[in-house]
């Protein structure tokens, strides 16, 4: 009697996916990529370790679904990234990897083409690609690490990492942060709760040992070192903004109790502005306004952006696409981005000369 099958009786198929190797021997990294990447990390550490008193702003699309926007918006970003570099570091949202409430359009790296072919293997090579036009401009590049095993394709080109409201918690994703090369920030989960993200920062700073694969795509135990640049990341929950002065004097309190450094990202958008992109030029004026009367512990904000504002769904006739406008969460538009950026840097600007001319 043969042994009754057990196991992938839910696997209708395992098709065949490049090794990191392979696809990085197709996008090799340039010299130039190189670059942006360490100097994007490098002045991230320098912003976490005080040793550089701008702050970041991670600035982009919610996600990436057309490369060839995605570079008009980053050339654009580029020009206003060295107009205001004085006060602050402006790093690309480069996200092509969502994770969904229930159930939707998964990214770039999923289904490239967004029309349930789930091209994998494809959609690795056009993010890698991707990242390299960005990282080519000379501007760093952020995005959300899901896929533990993704890294190991685009990490060489990452500066800065999220790890998302629905995935802090987990004990895969502060194991994968405890060994990326990137700084990365934890967002408190959809509850509003931040013990999560504080939670995270105190477990991904320990080395850990787990499985993943190697460049040549094999299994590999992976031993980590463990990443001293975790910082929370606050963006609301619960129907609950988390960017008000008594919210960040809690995250303060939590971060002290727990040992870790007073590092705070806020997120402008997701529940801090109930998804209503026209509301989030009011939480960054907010925040740059507490940066201004004192507040040192706020080191970063998150924009969502893009060319239009707004957002579409996909329609099943691409044609029909919107250019530079989001197919996931709503943006604000360019204009608006650029306004809300040259504004807070002119507050910063006289914020930062007070405090040289104080200390
Ligand atoms: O930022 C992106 C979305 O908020 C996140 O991926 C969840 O999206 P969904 O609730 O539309 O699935
Ligand atoms: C999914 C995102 O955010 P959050 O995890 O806060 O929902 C995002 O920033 O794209």
């Amino acid at each position: 009697m043969p042994v009754a099958k057990t196991e992938n009786l839910n696997i209708a198929a395992l098709d065949h996916m490049p090794s990191p190797e392979e696809i990085k021997a197709r996008v090799p990294l340039t010299e130039r990529a190189a670059d942006t990447v360490l100097a994007g990390r490098r002045a991230l550490a320098d912003i976490l370790d005080r040793k550089d008193n701008r702050i970041f702003v991670v600035v982009g699309p919610c996600s990436i679904h057309d490369p060839v926007a995605g570079v008009d918006y980053a050339r654009r970003l580029k020009a206003l990234a060295d107009e205001v570099s004085e006060t602050m570091l402006l790093v690309m949202r480069v996200y092509f990897e969502k994770p969904r409430t229930s159930t939707g359009w998964k990214g770039y790296i999923n289904d490239p083409y967004m029309d349930d072919s789930f091209r994998i293997d494809e959609g690795m090579e056009k993010a890698r690609r991707f990242l390299m036009d960005i990282n080519e401009t000379g501007l760093p590049a952020a995005t959300e690490a899901l896929d533990p095993i993704a890294p190991q394709y685009y990490g060489d080109l990452i500066s800065w990492t999220a790890i998302g409201a629905r995935t802090s918690e987990s004990q895969t994703h502060r194991e994968m942060s405890s060994g990326l090369s990137t700084p990365v920030g934890f967002k408190n989960a959809t509850d509003g709760d931040l013990d999560v993200a504080i939670n995270a920062i105190v477990s991904a700073s320990h080395p850990h040992s787990f499985l993943g694969i190697n460049g040549k795509g094999q299994s590999a135990i992976l031993r980590t070192r463990g990443n001293r640049y975790g910082h929370v990341v606050l963006r609301g929950g619960a129907g609950r903004p988390n960017y008000d002065t008594v919210s960040i004097s809690l995250a303060e309190q939590a971060l002290a109790k727990a040992k870790l450094p007073q590092n705070i990202v806020v997120d402008c958008s997701h529940a801090n502005s109930w998804k209503k992109p026209e509301l989030q030029p009011l939480v960054m004026k907010d925040v740059i306004h507490q940066i201004r009367e004192g507040n040192r512990s706020v080191v970063g904000l998150m924009i969502e952006s893009f060319i239009e504002a707004g957002n579409q769904s996909i329609p099943s006739d691409l044609s029909q696409l919107k250019y530079g406008c989001s197919v996931t969460d709503a943006c604000v538009g360019w204009d608006t981005t650029a306004d809300m950026i040259r504004k807070a840097h002119n507050v910063l600007r006289e914020a930062l000369q007070g405090r040289s001319r104080a200390e």
